[in-house]
C-alpha cells in the first residue's frame, strides 16, 4: 500500500460542480473572474444546483423561494439564546444550530431527490438568518426577521445590522459570496461527502463540513488573519511581526494552498475590494499592511495569499465583527456543499479509504493486574 500524507494530489471522485485546471477556478465551467465580475450570489447558487444558469424567470422564481424560506424555527432560536452566548464561537454555534434546525424538520430524513431539494432550500436560506441572529443575541439585540424583497446579500446585511446596506457593500458582499461559493474537494466539501455517502441525511452533511470549516487550517483562517493585522497595528511594524514569525516557524494565517502553487485567482478580486473599501472607511492602513505583508511572505517563503488573506480586510472594513467572517464563509460555501452532497446522492457509493497500518505486530496480552 503507499500512502499520500494528507492525500495530497488524490483524485478522490468525479465531480462537475466545480473545477482547478491549471490554477483557473470554473464553477461548473465558468471561470470565477467572469462570475467574480457579473454574477449575483443567487445565480451562482441556482448555477451550482442546476448546472446551468438560470433565464431570468427561473432567477425569480428562485430568489422568491430563497426569500421564503429563509425563516428559521422559533424553537430553534429560542434555544440558541440557551447556549452560552458570550463564551461559544459562532462556528460552534453555527454547528449545534445546523444540526438543530434538523429536529424541528419532519423530512429531515426524507431521502428523495424532491426532499432534497427543499431541505437544499431551507437550508442555504436559513444559514444567514442562523448567523446574524446569533450575532445580535449575543449583542443584547433581537434578531431582525428577513425581508423578502432584499438580495440575498443585502438581507444578510441587514439581519446582521438592523438597517439595509448601501449599494457599495452589497455589491461587495455579494461579491465575497461568488467567489467563496465552491471550491472542488477542498476540506469541508469532502468531509460533507463523506458523510451523506453513507446515506445519512443532508443536515448532518452540512454539520460535518460546518465543523471542517471551523478549523484554521481551511476556513477559520480568515478571522486569524484579522487577529494578525490587529496584532501588528500598523504598517512599519508589519515586517519586523513577519520575519519573526517566519524564523519561528509560525504558519502565516491566509497563505500557501494545497493545490494553488502559483497563486489563488480568488485573492486579487479580494484585494481590490480590499484596496477599494478600505479607502471608503479612511482605514487603508488594513489594506497597506495586507500588502506589505503579502510582499513579505511571497519574497520570504515564495509563499502566495489565498481567498482568506484580503477577505479579511474586506469583512473588517464592512464593519463586521472578526469572529463572524468564518460562519459568512459558510453561508457562502454552504452551496458548494449541497450541490457536492446532490452530486454525491446521484451516484453513490460509500467512501471508505484504507489506512497503511504502522502499530507493532503481535503483542501478547497482559492480564489487567500484571500491567
Ligand atoms: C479556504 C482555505 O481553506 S485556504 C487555506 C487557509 N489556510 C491558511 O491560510 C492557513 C495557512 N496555510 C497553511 O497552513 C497551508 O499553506 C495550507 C494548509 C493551506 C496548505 O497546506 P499543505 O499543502 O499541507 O502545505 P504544508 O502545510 O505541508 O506546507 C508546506 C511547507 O510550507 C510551509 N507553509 C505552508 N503554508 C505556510 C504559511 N501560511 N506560512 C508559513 N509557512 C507555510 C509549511 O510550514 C511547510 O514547510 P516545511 O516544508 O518547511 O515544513
Ligand atoms: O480548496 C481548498 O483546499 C481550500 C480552499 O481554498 C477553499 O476551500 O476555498
Amino acid at each position: 500500500m503507499s500512502t499520500t500524507k494528507g492525500l495530497e494530489g488524490v483524485v478522490a471522485t468525479t465531480s462537475s460542480v466545480s473545477s482547478i485546471i491549471d490554477g483557473v477556478l470554473t464553477y461548473h465551467g465558468y471561470d470565477i473572474d467572469d462570475l467574480a465580475d457579473h454574477a449575483s450570489f443567487e445565480e451562482v447558487i441556482y448555477l451550482l444546483w442546476n448546472n446551468k444558469l438560470p433565464a431570468k424567470e427561473e432567477l425569480n422564481t428562485f430568489r422568491r423561494e430563497l426569500a421564503a424560506a429563509a425563516k428559521v424555527p422559533d424553537a430553534v432560536l429560542e434555544q440558541m439564546r440557551t447556549y452560552p452566548i458570550d463564551k461559544v464561537h459562532p462556528m460552534a454555534a453555527l454547528r449545534t444550530a445546523v444540526s438543530n434546525l434538523a429536529l424541528f424538520d419532519e423530512e429531515a430524513d426524507e431521502q428523495d431527490e424532491e426532499a432534497n431539494r427543499r431541505k437544499a432550500l431551507k437550508l442555504q436560506a436559513q444559514l444567514p438568518t442562523l448567523v446574524t441572529a446569533f450575532s445580535r443575541i449575543r449583542n443584547g439585540k433581537d434578531p431582525v426577521a428577513p425581508k423578502e424583497e432584499l438580495s440575498f446579500a443585502a438581507n444578510f446585511l441587514y439581519m446582521l445590522n438592523g438597517e439595509e446596506p448601501d449599494e457599495t457593500s452589497e455589491k461587495a458582499f455579494n461579491k465575497a459570496l461568488v467567489l467563496h461559493a465552491d471550491h472542488e474537494l477542498n476540506a469541508s466539501t469532502f468531509t460533507a461527502r463523506v458523510c451523506v455517502a453513507t446515506l445519512s441525511d443532508m443536515y448532518s452533511g452540512v454539520t460535518a463540513a460546518i465543523g471542517a470549516l471551523k478549523g484554521p487550517l481551511h476556513g477559520g483562517a480568515n478571522e486569524r488573519v484579522m487577529g494578525m493585522l490587529s496584532e501588528i497595528g500598523e504598517v512599519d511594524k508589519a515586517e519586523s511581526y513577519i520575519k519573526d514569525a517566519l524564523a519561528r516557524k509560525v504558519k502565516i494565517m491566509g497563505f500557501g494552498h494545497r493545490v494553488y502553487k502559483n497563486g489563488d485567482p480568488r485573492a486579487k478580486h479580494l484585494k481590490e475590494m480590499s484596496r477599494q473599501l478600505t479607502e471608503v472607511t479612511g482605514e487603508s492602513k488594513w489594506y497597506d499592511m495586507s500588502v506589505k505583508i503579502d510582499e513579505i511572505v511571497t519574497n520570504e517563503k515564495g509563499l502566495l495569499p489565498n481567498v482568506d488573506f484580503y477577505s479579511a480586510s474586506v469583512y473588517h472594513s464592512l464593519g463586521i465583527e472578526h469572529d463572524i467572517f468564518t460562519p459568512i464563509f459558510a453561508v457562502s460555501r454552504i452551496s458548494g456543499w449541497i450541490a457536492h452532497i446532490l452530486e454525491q446522492f446521484e451516484n453513490n457509493r460509500l467512501i471508505r479509504p484504507r489506512a497503511e497500518y504502522t502499530g507493532p505486530d503481535h503483542q501478547e496480552w497482559v492480564p489487567l493486574e500484571k500491567r
